[in-house]
């Protein structure tokens, strides 16, 4: 497991990465730099929830994650298979247990937000930690409109209170509007380059 100090701020995001690609690198950088964090932790999952077809072996998505991710202040990790964890809210609750102090926000791209009620436990993540929400090509407004950003409207930190959100108080999340890179890993499984 990754070392963390209390009152550090450590964004997590989670994912297939089956593979990953230049899009999560972009916006994990632009996560750093918007959100305030001191480091940020990929958790390659074992296997989303909600998709019916198994990932790829995770020793190859770990293995081309490392290559695509490097930079001093990321993490590559396999802690969902180490905790033996699938559902996000049962990943934060061992986490939580494990780095008391440590203030962790939850990253994803836009096209997550717009699914996220779907989401085992969704509304009591979005009480558990900050959420950072990173602009996606063509993502932008079903985010907006979706379930979970109507439901909790009144924790929306604007755009321009960014590097407040690491250390908000949740329920509190915040849709950055970054530059967009258009890149995802089933073009790249359709390509045939994985
Ligand atoms: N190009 C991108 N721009 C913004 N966010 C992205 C981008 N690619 C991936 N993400 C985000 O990274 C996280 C992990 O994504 P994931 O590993 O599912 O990759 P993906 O490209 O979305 O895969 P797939 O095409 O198979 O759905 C998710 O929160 C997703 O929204
Ligand atoms: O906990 C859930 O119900 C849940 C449902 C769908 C996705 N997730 C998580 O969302 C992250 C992104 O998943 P994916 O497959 O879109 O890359 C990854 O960490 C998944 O474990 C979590």
């Amino acid at each position: 497991m990754p070392h963390a100090r209390p009152g550090q701020a450590i964004g997590l995001l989670g994912g297939s990465f089956d593979p990953a690609h230049n899009g999560h690198a972009h916006i994990t950088r632009e996560a750093l730099k918007r959100f305030g964090l001191d480091a940020v932790w990929w958790l390659v999952s074992p296997g989303n929830p909600l998709k019916e077809h198994g990932p790829a072996p995770l020793e190859a998505r770990l293995a081309r994650a490392r290559q695509v991710m490097r930079h001093p202040r990321v993490v590559v990790t396999d802690i969902e298979a180490q905790l033996g964890t699938r559902y996000t809210a049962e990943t934060l609750g061992a986490l939580f247990t494990l780095y008391p102090g440590v203030h962790f926000t939850w990253l994803m791209g836009a096209d997550n937000l717009a699914g996220f009620h779907r989401w085992e436990r969704w509304e009591e993540i979005m009480g558990a930690l900050p959420i950072g929400v990173l602009a996606r090509p063509g993502d932008r407004v079903a985010a907006r409109m979706s379930p979970a950003a109507r439901a909790f409207r009144f924790a929306r930190l604007p755009d321009a209170r960014s590097r407040l959100l690491a250390r908000s108080e949740p329920p509190a999340w915040c849709l950055v509007n970054v530059p967009m890179v258009d890149a995802s890993s089933s073009a790249i499984r359709a390509a045939g380059c994985w």
